[in-house]
């Protein structure tokens, strides 16, 4: 677990405490020199949990780090600890979030653009309390405090580890091909689900935020099934509907799955996505993309 050479206690005064830009828990109260040590201590805790998380998906860089976090405009980082555990207490996991504009094909490989997509962007648990229903407390606690539910969430690449946590704890198998990094759910786009996606609205009703688009994206990609594998597994096989003609176009252009196999290098997506440096605004995975 992750110890640190001060006292934890101050900074976790709940099990749980969240982060934004500013670096401070967000229960905190203090004066300036309190802030100055708070944010110094909370930006060695977010890097110390973001290299860890790195190590054990085999990134070769953090996609968390408290700098990233200072710099972006709509990222939370949720943060469980154990203050019990030795003199100065453990951090034992690491949840962010945040909110992004992205390029997405719905089922019918139609592409949407999605202002305020709820994302998964990195999740940790430490690997001594893997598989222990902490990954779920911190996620349902994170669920809560943003009015999402799982299935309105897209994941940047998630890792194997992550897509059985979704199987186990949601019964979410099958997947929406997508064409950057983010792996949708079957029923991200299903209104009537929709309560709970960051804004209390439907994709569709954010802000006039989806529009269908005649992007050369579902021209150049058509519909990419990615889900055959799961779904397959998932003992579903669409029964009696009939398979959607564009299914026929499919392109495999990534298997969900941070592990995948490679996406093209060149790609109508990107050349879209390219221009939209900005955090949170992004039709691939801006967390992950840069740093592979
Ligand atoms: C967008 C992204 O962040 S992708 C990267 C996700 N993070 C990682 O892969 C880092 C390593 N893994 C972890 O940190 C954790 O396993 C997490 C965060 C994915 C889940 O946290 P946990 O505390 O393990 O979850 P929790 O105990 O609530 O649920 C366990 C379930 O998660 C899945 N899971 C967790 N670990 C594994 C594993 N080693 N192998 C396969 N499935 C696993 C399984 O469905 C498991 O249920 P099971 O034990 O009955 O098979």
């Amino acid at each position: 677990m992750a110890e640190f050479r001060f006292d934890i206690k101050p900074l976790f005064p709940l099990e749980i405490i969240k982060v934004t830009s500013n670096l401070l828990p967000h229960t905190f109260r203090g004066d300036r020199r309190q802030c100055l040590d708070a944010t110094s201590k909370m930006s060695e805790v977010i890097d110390r949990l973001g290299q860890l998380s790195a190590v054990s998906q085999g990134l070769n860089k953090p996609v968390t780090t408290a700098q990233r976090l200072r710099m972006s405009e709509n990222q939370t980082i949720y943060l469980l600890s154990d203050t019990s555990y030795g003199a100065n207490g453990v951090v034992m996991g690491l949840l962010k979030v945040g909110t992004k504009d992205l390029y997405l094909f719905d089922e019918q490989g139609r592409t949407r653009k999605v202002e305020q997509t709820p994302s998964i962007l990195d999740f940790y648990i430490h690997e001594s309390r893997q598989r222990g229903g902490l990954g779920k407390h911190l996620f349902e606690y994170m669920l809560t405090d943003q009015n999402w539910t799982p299935v309105k969430c897209s994941i940047d690449r998630p890792s194997e580890k992550l897509l059985n946590f979704f199987k186990k704890h949601y019964g979410l198998v099958r997947t929406i091909p997508q064409a950057n990094n983010f792996v949708l759910y079957e029923g991200f786009f299903d209104e009537e689900a929709s309560m709970g996606n960051g804004n209390g609205k439907s994709p569709a009703q954010s802000n006039g935020g989806m529009h269908i688009t005649s992007s050369p994206n579902t021209q150049l990609f058509g519909a990419a099934y990615l889900g055959d594998e799961a779904n397959k597994r998932s003992g579903r096989n669409n029964g009696s509907q009939q398979p959607n003609p564009l299914l026929h176009q499919i392109t495999q252009i990534s298997p969900s799955g941070r592990y995948g196999a490679p996406r093209p290098t060149c790609s109508m997506a990107e050349i879209i996505h390219a221009g939209s440096g900005k955090s949170g605004k992004s039709g691939g995975s801006a967390e992950s993309s840069r740093i592979k």
